[in-house]
């Protein structure tokens, strides 16, 4: 089986869903389709979270009728068989009626969650039925019938793989299975998302769960770019990354890929293609555990950094001191990114300041604290990259650009600088001009 995803963008109007059909009827085998929302629609629900918390009841009905109209709009424009057409229909009003209780709720995670993810519940049964009516047969699946995802940084895909056969084995088996992305039943049983973006993270885990052959991911762009083409010109698509390196640059940041998307290919294996819904005969990235070139690849840029350092000329290099400031971090549940240590301070970097109060008034106890928010993480990625020669232009930067910190030599692949988010553009094209511009064949010393 083969698992494709297709995002917000791939299934973004009446067009783009008759291309993803295209996509699939000149595809053989078996294939498992995990489909997002038309795009901006989750955006509206957000909206309606914010609105709830308020209580603005006329603002939400506003926004859910918008939905309606959208909805509504594609399926005619889809799905001309009568009785198919008022099945689609109806399925969404019931979606939008059960999506407007929940509105009368107080606000909770709870409620978040259920509302956030009735974009893809709405998109996957209209893309069902319009196959159905092209004479694709296939079997819609209720995602929550089997994503059941307690722990996010690591799924147990077996489970799922488990409640996945048991799903499908009621079903006339078909070519063609289509789920929702994004949504999972935690810890709780209750239903939550896996973070926004996290369509890509759901294919990967159901890939690993079924023992997938390859996993597909249609977007709106020709595959993985060596540098963030929202921010700099001239950028090109790579034909193949490795795991790591794809890894680490969807951690720090690429948009393309969500954070996670890598890890639960990685154990099994399985290939992963990124391609165009618009050019799909374009050969797209390739991600999988073959090491084709080394040397530099790709720069990725990650918002919302927070830097903290812990200046203390008493303890700094005293036994056990980085581990009590480790395990306040811990504490909090809250992830470093960047680490730098002077003979007197410790400077690190975390991305959430959900608990950073609580952090702070800890590590008080440890030093003096400086606090620097609005940074971004620049990742410059490649296999073997501290070894090639020409990297080091990257340097020549900080002559125009203030750097705060540079992680140097943690893995063969990885240099990151901290800069301040508003010089963020500038180092991106600045990087892209000294690095890639003047690239020539990588030379390993
Ligand atoms: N390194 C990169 N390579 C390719 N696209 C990138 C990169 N960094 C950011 N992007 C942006 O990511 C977008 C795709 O975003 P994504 O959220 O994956 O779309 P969707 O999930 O709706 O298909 C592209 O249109 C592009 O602007
Ligand atoms: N619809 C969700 C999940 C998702 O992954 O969407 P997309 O594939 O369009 O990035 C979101 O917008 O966050």
């Amino acid at each position: 089986m083969k698992v494709l995803k297709f995002g917000g963008t791939s299934v973004g109007s009446v067009e783009s869903i008759k291309n993803v059909k295209n996509i699939l009827a000149g595809r053989e085998g078996k294939k498992l389709l995990v489909l997002s929302a038309m795009s901006g629609v989750t955006n509206k629900l957000v909206e309606i979270t914010d609105l709830i918390k308020v209580k603005d009841h006329s603002a939400i009905a506003t926004i859910i009728s918008e939905l309606k109209n959208k909805h509504e709009e594609t399926i005619d424009a889809l799905i001309n068989d009568a009785t198919l057409n008022a099945d689609a229909r109806s399925f969404v009003n019931d979606v939008l009626t059960t999506l407007k209780s929940l509105t009368l709720n107080e606000y909770s995670e709870g409620v978040y969650a259920e509302v956030v993810t009735t974009g893809e519940t709405m998109l996957t049964y209209i893309f069902s039925t319009f196959l159905t009516q092209q004479g694709i047969q296939n079997n819609f699946l209720n995602a929550k019938d089997f994503m059941h995802v307690s722990n996010l940084e690591n799924p147990d895909t077996e489970f799922v793989g488990e409640l996945f056969q048991k799903s499908i084995s009621q079903l006339e088996p078909t070519e063609v299975y289509i789920t929702q992305g994004f949504v999972r039943i935690d810890s709780n049983n209750s239903i939550n998302t896996l973070k926004r973006g996290g369509s890509d993270y759901s294919a990967t885990i159901l890939a690993a769960a079924v023992k997938a052959d390859e996993v597909q991911i249609w977007t709106d762009i020709d595959g993985f770019h060596n540098n963030d083409p929202r921010y700099v010109e001239n950028t090109h698509a790579i034909a193949e990354l490795s795991f790591e390196e794809a890894s680490e640059l969807a951690y720090f940041g690429a948009k393309i890929l969500h954070p996670q998307t890598i890890s639960p290919v990685i154990k099994r294996q399985i290939p992963l293609f990124l391609k165009n819904t618009f050019t799909p005969d374009l050969p797209g990235t390739r991600i999988s555990d073959e090491i084709h070139s080394r040397g530099l690849k790709a720069i990725s840029a990650k918002d919302g950094i927070t830097a903290i350092k812990i200046k203390s000329n008493r303890m700094l290099m005293a036994h056990g001191f980085l581990k009590k400031i480790f395990e306040v971090f811990d504490k909090y549940e809250t992830a470093i990114d960047m680490i730098t240590t002077s003979e007197i301070a410790i400077s690190l970097t975390i991305d959430s300041d959900r608990n950073l109060d609580q952090i702070l008034e800890e590590l008080n106890d440890y030093g003096e604290i400086t606090v620097e928010k609005e940074h971004s993480i620049i990742c410059i990625v490649g296999e073997g990259l501290i070894e090639d020669k020409s990297t080091s232009r990257l340097f020549e930067l900080l002559n125009d650009i203030p750097v705060r910190m540079i992680s140097y030599g943690g893995s063969n692949n990885n240099i990151s600088l901290l800069v301040a988010s508003k010089h963020k553009i500038q180092t991106l094209q600045g990087l892209n001009q000294k690095l890639f511009e003047h690239q020539e064949t990588p030379q390993f010393v």
